[in-house]
């Protein structure tokens, strides 16, 4: 066939919107697309198409970047399987990472991005280097320091002294500097731009943040190391040069980019460098730059700097230009499933929208709503599986473990009507993974149907964590930071209760540890609390150094989830790679290597998306990994207002220094410094990080409910543990998710639904 023929046939494949991707003939185009939409289907097309047209080639090539390594592996896939069909070189195109995409040009000037010999950071190494950078700040600005212990409401006690201490040290500051670098630096401001600004309160919380930012800038020189961040201002750097410009230029025909939505300020400015693209025999220049993403499934912006009004601006200016394509058909879902998406994204901006300091409305979800695909596309929404929707809530469903019996229950009545479905439960937190993972284990056991965890491979990556926390404090358990390691981790495995403040037990190590006659009396979750912790030291004095690990094993882990098995391989790993040289100090120095390397990972596999969706597998999978897939029926449990959307939660720990979280109010201060806002006070800041952070549950929720095809369960059981640290502390009558109950009233009496 002439390869006219095949991009023909190619183009056939797509519907409407999809070929107007694949129709385009350079310049910027911007794609709003809703889920389902058939974004990174349509963009692999695109893709094969253009480099036919434009006879790209290893000098002039297409690049395509995407937000995750999974992703690049899967539009790679697909490139490749229409460019085989089109007979056309596999080099003409490179889908990668925004980062390795930075790091491929930095590392190859190296003289200009300065990042030299240096080795990149791992994401442990990261929150290492922030609490030193921390603690180093405590040391390099007493006077500062010495204000926030005082905070409010202090009497000078000792005690509470070193509470404040410990709470500022091991928590508060570093979280200060997480936020600081991670929104500061990707947007290419340094410590002095945080210092040129003050907020409306006259607070110092930027100048501390600019402190520890600037301190870890140190650190991470010390070691000859540089971050994410540091590979895109590299990039950005060696692009200053406008030799090394137009060379990446000329080899860079055109970008695409999927999951624009998601990309920060310098991301998108290094995209646009590079698809520069110059008029042959002319000064003029054009932008080959097609981004697609959509605006309501961003669900990274309160972790990253990623922030849809990035995209959102983008669409803007493209639409005044004539160049917006919105894809707003999708086939992936039922009819009532996209209704019920639609129908939740206008209740929640009814509900929740809110007026800012500018006086302009801000709505969780951008206005775009979701349409069944036309007669003819080739493909067709498929048909629902019974009413495709049910709702369950507190007055039918009393417990959690009703709840997941129910779900159990429907599974395996689901399967034998029809044993080719894929399944996934999605679940918002870890402990909730893993409790369901236990309830259910009877559906394996009694119904061969396998359940895959995804999460558990997770869970099994913390081991050595675990491990390293408890040997450092085994080790020296008179620091107060090892001490709150380790209560941390007992408290994270729900060996502890999590009803107590850590930091008051740790500030005190001795006291805490071997109390005296004179000392009060510690209450009785904290006797329990010391009772595991001696016991870990009493373990250290009794035992043979090789045998600490499966102990400490024992007495974290229950017999679930292949915990036990993954430290059992750790402490072979341990035990093997240092034969003749076993010390509590050489094991405390692999765990760290390990750790900081994030090789047990490494050693455990990669998972693919594959393993993910299978027909007759019940996938257990956290909201945020589910973006980008689909099953046949999808169960949402656990779906309380607590949760979605949340609410605003200072620990009774922190509130020494305002009813506000200074990290958060760090994050929205630096975030007003990138839109060029005002900067708000902290209390103001503090209330505008809560609205932000409920958007996103909002919009997580969405995601959620847009991976089904043709079943969706959507639940939440009457009573529900508060925090899911511990499923002891329980309150009834928990109200569910707000949008739901409206949802639930309309499903039943809608005759469309
Ligand atoms: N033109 C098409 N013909 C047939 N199936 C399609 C077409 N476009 C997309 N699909 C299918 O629809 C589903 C959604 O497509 P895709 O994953 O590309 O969408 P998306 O917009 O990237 O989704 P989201 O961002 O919501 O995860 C996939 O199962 C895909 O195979």
């Amino acid at each position: 066939m002439a390869s006219t023929e095949i991009i023909d046939r190619l183009r056939q494949t797509l519907r409407q919107g999809q070929q107007a991707m694949a129709d385009w003939e350079g310049g910027e185009l911007a794609v709003a697309a809703v889920p389902g939409a058939g974004k990174s289907t349509g963009m692999a097309v695109a893709a094969a198409i253009a480099i036919a047209k434009f006879q790209l080639h290893r000098q002039q090539q297409l690049v395509i970047v995407t937000l995750t390594r999974s992703a690049v592996s899967n539009i790679r896939k697909k490139v490749l399987a229409h460019l085989k069909e089109l007979r056309l070189p596999s080099s003409a195109f490179t889908v990668s990472t925004l980062h390795s995409l930075a790091y491929t040009i930095a590392n190859n000037h190296r003289e200009l991005s300065g990042i030299g010999e240096t080795t990149i950071v791992s994401e442990a190494q990261k929150l290492r280097l922030i609490r030193s950078a921390a603690s180093l700040w405590v040391k390099e600005n007493p006077k500062i320091y010495a204000l926030l212990l005082e905070g409010r409401g202090f009497d000078g006690e000792d005690t509470e002294r070193l509470r404040r201490q410990t709470v500022l040290r091991t928590d508060i500051l570093p979280s200060v500097g997480r936020e600081a670098i991670a929104n500061a630096k990707s947007s290419g401001l340094s410590p002095d731009d945080l210092r040129q600004v003050t907020a409306s309160d006259d607070s110092n919380i930027l100048e501390i943040a600019a402190g520890i930012y600037e301190i870890y800038g140190r650190l991470l020189k010390q070691e000859k190391a540089i971050d994410y961040d540091d590979m895109i201002l590299g990039a950005l750097k060696v692009l200053d040069n406008p030799e090394v410009r137009r060379h990446w230029q000329e080899k860079i025909f055109a970008v695409f980019e999927d999951e624009a939505q998601d990309s920060s300020p310098l991301q998108t400015k290094l995209l646009e460098i590079l698809s520069v693209s110059h008029r042959q025999g002319t000064q003029q220049e054009v932008k080959n730059l097609m981004r697609v993403g959509d605006p309501n499934q961003a669900i990274n912006s309160t972790f990253t700097t990623a922030d849809p009004r990035f995209f959102n601006d983008f669409c803007d200016r493209c639409h005044k230009l004539g160049r917006l394509l919105p894809l707003k058909e999708a086939g992936r879902s039922t009819q009532n499933i996209m209704q019920a998406a639609n129908y939740v994204l206008s209740w929640v901006n009814h509900h929740y929208s809110k007026t800012n300091e500018n006086n302009e409305v801000n709505k969780p979800f951008y206005p775009q709503k979701i349409h069944p695909v036309p007669e003819g596309d080739p493909q067709k929404n498929p048909d629902p599986i019974d009413r495709g929707i049910e709702i369950h809530l507190g007055n039918e469903i009393a417990t959690i473990e009703e709840e997941v019996e129910l779900i159990g229950k429907r599974i395996v009545q689901l399967l034998q009507q029809n044993p080719l479905l894929s399944i996934a439960i999605l679940v918002r937190q870890h402990n909730q993974g893993q409790f369901i993972s236990k309830s259910l284990a009877w559906l394996t056991e009694r119904h061969n149907i396998k359940i895959y965890d995804v999460e558990q491979s997770d869970r099994q990556s913390r081991v050595p964590m675990d491990m390293l926390a408890i040997l450092q404090f085994m080790e020296r358990p008179h620091s107060p930071d090892n001490l709150k390691a380790a209560l941390e981790v007992l408290k994270g495995r729900q060996k502890i209760s999590s009803q107590q403040d850590l930091n008051e037990l740790a500030s005190t190590p001795e006291k805490f540890l071997y109390p005296t006659l004179i000392d009060a009396p510690l209450s009785e979750i904290a006797q329990e609390a010391q009772a595991k912790c001696v016991g870990l030291l009493r373990a250290k004095i009794e035992l043979p150094l090789y045998n600490l690990i499966p102990f400490i094993a024992f007495t974290l882990y229950d017999d679930e989830a292949g915990l036990l098995a993954t430290a059992d391989k750790l402490g072979d790993h341990l035990n093997q790679q240092l034969i003749g040289n076993y010390s509590m100090h050489t094991v405390i120095e692999s765990l760290k290597e390990i750790v900081e390397s994030e090789k047990f990972e490494a050693i455990e596999g990669e998972n693919h998306e594959d393993r993910y969706i299978v027909s007759g597998q019940v996938t257990l999978i956290g909201l945020h990994k589910a973006k980008g897939l689909d099953w046949d029926v999808v169960f949402m449990p656990f779906l309380h207002k607590r949760i979605c959307p949340g609410e605003p939660y200072i620990p009774e720990s922190n509130k020494f220094l305002g009813d506000f979280g200074i990290a958060e109010v760090t994050r929205i201060q630096i975030g007003a410094i990138i839109h060029h806002e005002p900067i708000l006070d902290a209390q103001r800041a503090w209330q505008k990080c809560t609205y932000v952070k409920q958007a996103e549950e909002f919009r997580l929720l969405y995601v959620g409910m847009t991976r089904a095809k043709r079943l969706l369960w959507l639940s939440a059981a009457n009573s529900a543990p508060f925090g899911w640290n511990t499923l002891e502390n329980r309150s009834d009558r928990v109200e569910p998710c707000p949008v739901l109950p409206a949802l639930q009233k309309l499903v039943a009496t809608h005759p469309r639904f």
